[in-house]
């Protein structure tokens, strides 16, 4: 069931699943489905039921900055000219799934097989993550129902409760789009399943949409099941640090108290896991949690007034994240939704079809097509570099094809015209930044420095990214009808040096932050069963403990690893 206040809580549970976000959904479903056990999750935002504006596909773009988001803002970025951008993540049940893009996964086989080798563990590898990948998701029609078996392929998707589908209301430049690159080859090749194994190429988005609603950790995973007895969901409700319980002291440190609170101010509350906590409060709150509870760099810690349990000095830094431009092309033609946005009418007819029948604009996040694309060897981005990305099939940078101008960063949708908005993105980014309490005061923000563009091979790809999106928006079908010219500071940049320029200005990111409790067999935080080193019953499952970043979209690998996670402590508490 679902509380709301502090009061309703039992002093003890044998789990603790601190954030009710992505990861901490699938596992309240799992381990409360022996109802032998007891589970408490506890998680700072509000419940997700109720809230129309999560279901919405296509305005998941309006939900950070609101009251579902944390809102925190990151560092000046020197390689953004020194801006500090808003840096989005959920607040809410469901947590970042509950606000994201929807857009849907599981990356390459070399990105798993590469984790495999990190954590020296070969359950990580593509072959053994595949029953974890199947057992979350399934692919579901398209909101429209129509026949979309030449766009994708219903092998490479599984029987678990995510729904994804491809877009549901099929837009004017989506046949453009994969016709172009089924005609053009190379390194714009069609790729009918990006779920299959090969991340290279232009294909359908896939996304966690079934019948025209977002389909979320908590729509899926976790408010089916809030009728358990043996599950308890309190909202509202933050977990401030981690309690040692480890008698004598000077044992193995035993991280399996969760001290609780409701307000900065307000009382403190304690509740035992008699199995363990599982850290599942995302990239920013997992190691904020550590740092608070006395996990992470001792010297810095210990500045702060935090006496050290674990010294582990990775805790907080592996920040990786992918930067994210838009590139905006004026067509010709009015085949776009710009009008939607520009005009109340429009959107309140489309709203409308929404509430009424689940059809429309509205089914889908924008974006209908996708491509990712290696950069050429012998590009000067890759001098002097050993490549980053994870292997063969696995891309640099990305490319998203949105029907209509997309605000992603300062430049606001123009009053009149119709554009085609090209997102690129750079997915195997080297820079590194880190996420750092700055006091021993849970409620304070941490210091969030993703360091954007710290490296010249994430600027390098991103001009290639935007050079690739220029190229394509030239092949000869887009010049029949919408015959795109670039428009704003993509038109004026014409170097490569000021597209590198264009870059640093107006870059933001994509929200997918990665990294800052690292799986590793050698160093990091977590070991290969996700267990925080050098101290007993606590394990991390959510997107902090990648030991690299994936060159793809990170939910999916989210559930995934929350399924494996999820057998890994029944399988360790002997649960069935
Ligand atoms: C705006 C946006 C767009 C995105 N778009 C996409 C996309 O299109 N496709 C894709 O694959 N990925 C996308 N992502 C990324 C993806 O959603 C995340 O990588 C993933 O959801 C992270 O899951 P998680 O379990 O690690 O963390 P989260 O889902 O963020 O869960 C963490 C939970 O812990 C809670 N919490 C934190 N601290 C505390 C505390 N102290 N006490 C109690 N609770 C706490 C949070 O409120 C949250 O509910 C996007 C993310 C955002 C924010």
């Amino acid at each position: 069931k679902v509380l709301t206040s502090i009061n309703q809580v039992k002093k003890q549970y044998d789990f603790v699943i601190v954030g009710g976000g992505t990861a901490g959904s699938v596992l309240a479903n799992r381990l409360s489905e022996n109802r032998d056990v007891s589970v408490l999750v506890v998680e700072a935002g509000d419940n997700n039921v109720g809230n129309v504006n999560l279901e919405i596909p296509f305005l998941g773009v309006a939900l950070p900055g609101t009251n579902v988001d944390w809102n925190y803002t990151t560092t000046p970025q020197a390689g953004f000219n020194g801006r500090s951008i808003p840096y989005a993540r959920g607040f809410v049940l469901g947590g970042s799934s509950s606000i994201n893009l929807l857009s849907y996964h599981r990356g390459s086989d070399d990105i798993w097989n590469r984790w495999a080798d990190i954590s020296g563990d070969d359950g990580w590898n593509w072959r053994s993550i595949e029953k974890y990948y199947m057992k979350s998701s399934r692919l579901v029609p398209p909101a429209d129902g129509r026949d979309v078996r030449s766009y994708v392929d219903p092998r490479d998707h599984g029987y678990g409760p995510i729904e994804v589908s491809v877009p549901g209301f099929p837009l004017p430049i989506d046949d453009i789009v994969l016709t172009s690159a089924k005609r053009l080859g190379g390194r714009f090749a069609f790729n009918d399943d990006f779920n299959g194994g090969n991340f290279l190429g232009i294909g359908y988005m896939q996304s966690t949409v079934g019948e025209g609603e977002r389909s979320s950790g908590a729509t899926a995973y976790l408010n089916p099941v809030f009728d358990r007895s043996n599950l308890d969901v309190l909202v509202n409700t933050r977990v401030t640090k981690l309690i040692n319980t480890a008698r004598p002291p000077n044992s193995t440190p035993a991280l399996n108290k969760v001290e609780l609170a409701q307000s900065s101010n307000g009382p403190r509350h304690q509740v035992l896991a008699s199995k363990e906590v599982i850290l599942a409060a995302g990239v920013i709150g997992t190691p904020q949690i550590l740092q608070l509870s006395g996990v992470g760099n001792k010297n810095t810690l210990r500045a702060l007034g935090i006496p050290s349990v674990a010294d582990l000095p990775e805790v907080g830094e592996n920040l990786a994240d992918h930067p994210l431009l838009a590139n905006y092309f004026e067509v010709q033609s009015n085949g776009t939704w710009d009008d939607v946005l520009r005009n109340g009418d429009v959107f309140g007819q489309t709203m409308g079809r929404w509430q009424a029948e689940r059809q429309g604009l509205f089914v889908d996040s924008p974006g209908n097509t996708v491509g990712f694309f290696k950069v050429p060897s012998g590009s000067p981005a890759l001098r002097g570099i050993q490549d980053p990305s994870s292997g063969s099939k696995s891309p640099h940078t990305e490319l998203i094809f949105v029907d209509g101008f997309a605000q992603f960063g300062s430049v606001a949708q123009p009053a009149e015209g119709n554009f085609v908005t090209v997102l690129s993105a750079v997915v195997s980014p080297t820079s590194r930044g880190s996420v750092k309490i700055v006091s021993a005061d849970p409620f304070a923000s941490p210091r969030i420095n993703p360091n954007f563009f710290g490296t010249n091979f994430d600027v390098l790809a991103m001009v290639q990214a935007i050079n690739d999106a220029v190229s394509f928006m030239s092949a000869p079908l887009w010049q029949q009808v919408f015959k795109p010219t670039p428009f704003g500071d993509l038109a004026t940049a014409k170097t490569d040096a000021a597209k590198a320029d264009f870059a640093r200005l107006r870059s933001v990111n994509i929200n997918h932050p990665v990294g800052t409790a690292k799986m590793s067999a050698k160093g990091g935080v977590v070991d290969a069963k996700l267990k925080v080193k050098g101290v007993d019953g606590l394990r991390v499952v959510d997107a902090s403990i990648f030991p690299v970043i994936p060159e793809c979209h990170p939910q999916a690998l989210v559930y995934i690893i929350a399924e494996r996670a999820a057998d890994l402590i029944k399988s360790q508490h002997r649960i069935q």
